[in-house]
């Protein structure tokens, strides 16, 4: 077990063994304000959250847990159907008594590089706060959108099953079998989206139910195709509430996932047929989701909310750069800043639109375009434009043109998204 003592104040950092495990969840949940956590929700965290020996980490001042960190490896979805290891992080918390005090920039210090040396080209996460991250070299690189839909303003008819297709109502034992080999088709189409394993689905179906999760069973509605091929799963709640003898009844989708545009249009179709419901919560879509465009009026869909929601962090710029397609071919120099000396430097780019085909190389050529390593991640999954931040300062372009040639490359003809709270 390896140690890390802060300077001046005593704190410990330390890889968390299973004896720890609780102590940790504890503060990990003190950290997220949520007070109520049992020794239930204790016993079942292992199986909630994976834990991964050496990379669970703590914060100890003395024998009390004030900090957690962890992190465990995901694939992600690049542009152009490109997978590479992804370092996810999750579970940072540092106790009310001990913030401020750099106990977040030490543990960030410690994992940053140990994931790049482990061979995780980026690092990943979901933002509590917008401020937090920047500071560590991350970007926001996916968006995400919720709309409310007023159903009977979509102008949309009774739904009908498409010709050869068909919707059904599944148990959860159903989604479990099904879910895994669907959603592994759709997120590899979907640059930005992660793998899952065996333990989402346990949490997401209500076979592992903490107490503190508050689980409500929900309704799954399956589509298969003609050959009964399973493309599409739609999860969701319904509210039993009525105004007098009008029934509102909201219909709130948890999750809704699609591998073709077939399952997409049909799920939602039926989602905004379902008897008693006037109003449809969409949950966390794409920011440019079919979903509004789907209604006869799409302004019936108004949106509620949207915000940044995946950031990302390069840790090896050659890795990540190779792993993508690009718009087109050409090439690029890029200088990149990175306070924290674990990806900057000077690189050439020839692009290919093949994921894997790129060549990445550091080089001694003038640059094109320099930028911070947060510009970098924000632009990775093309979800950026590097015009709008060279019209913020933020990027300099020290060739003539070297931005609008280098959005040609980057962009994609549909945004990132991941769909996954992690
Ligand atoms: C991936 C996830 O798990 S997201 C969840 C993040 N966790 C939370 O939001 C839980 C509540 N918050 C916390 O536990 C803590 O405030 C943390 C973990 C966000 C920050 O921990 P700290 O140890 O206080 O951070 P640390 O002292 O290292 O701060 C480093 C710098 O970031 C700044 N910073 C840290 N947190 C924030 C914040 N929430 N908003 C604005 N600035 C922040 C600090 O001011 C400091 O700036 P400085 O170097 O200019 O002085």
């Amino acid at each position: 077990m390896s140690h890390d003592r802060g300077q001046d104040d005593g704190v410990d950092l330390r890889a968390v063994d299973e004896d720890g495990y609780a102590a940790w969840t504890r503060a990990c949940h003190r950290g997220f304000l949520r007070s109520a956590i049992t020794d239930e929700d204790l016993a079942l965290s292992p199986s909630v959250l994976e834990m991964v020996p050496g990379r669970v980490l703590g914060a100890y001042d003395g024998d009390r847990c004030v900090g957690t960190f962890r992190t465990f490896s995901r694939e992600l979805t690049a542009p152009g159907g490109g997978l590479l290891t992804a370092c996810a992080v999750s579970s940072v918390t540092v106790t009310a008594t001990h913030r401020r005090r750099g106990l977040l920039g030490r543990m960030m210090a410690r994992e940053l590089p140990a994931a790049r040396d482990r061979g995780e080209a980026v690092a990943i996460l979901i933002a509590a706060e917008y401020p937090i991250y920047g500071r560590f070299g991350f970007g926001p690189a996916t968006w995400t959108t919720e709309w409310t839909v007023d159903v009977p303003r979509t102008g949309l008819g009774r739904y009908e099953p498409p010709r050869g297709g068909r919707v059904d109502l599944a148990e959860a034992a159903e989604v479990r079998a099904a879910g895994p080999a669907l959603h592994d088709r759709f997120r590899r189409s979907v640059p930005g989206a992660i793998s899952r394993d065996a333990r989402w689905w346990q949490v997401n179906t209500g076979e592992i139910q903490p107490p503190i999760r508050q689980w409500r069973d929900p309704f799954y509605a399956l589509y298969r195709d003609d050959s009964g091929r399973v493309d599409g799963l739609l999860v969701y709640t319904v509210e039993d509430i009525w105004e007098g003898k009008l029934p509102q009844c909201p219909l709130t989708v948890r999750h809704a996932l699609a591998a073709t545009p077939e399952a997409e249009r049909a799920l939602w179709h039926y989602a905004l047929s379902v008897d008693w419901t006037a109003k449809l919560h969409t949950g966390p879509r794409p920011p440019d989701d079919v979903l509004p465009l789907l209604l006869g009026d799409p302004r019936a869909a108004q949106v509620t909310t949207h915000g940044d929601y995946m950031w990302l962090r390069v840790l090896d710029v050659p890795a990540a750069l190779r792993a993508r397609s690009y718009g087109t071919t050409g090439s690029l120099v890029l200088r990149i800043h990175d306070e924290a000396g674990i990806a900057g430097g000077r690189y050439e780019l020839n692009a290919s639109t093949e994921p894997g085909a790129s060549e990445v190389r550091t080089t001694t050529r003038d640059a094109d375009l320099a930028m911070d390593v947060r510009e970098l991640a924000a632009l990775y999954l093309g979800d950026e434009s590097v015009v709008r931040l060279a019209t913020l300062g933020r990027i300099e372009e020290l060739t003539p043109g070297a931005a609008a040639r280098a959005d040609l490359l980057t962009r994609t003809s549909r945004r990132p998204w991941c769909p996954d709270m992690f």
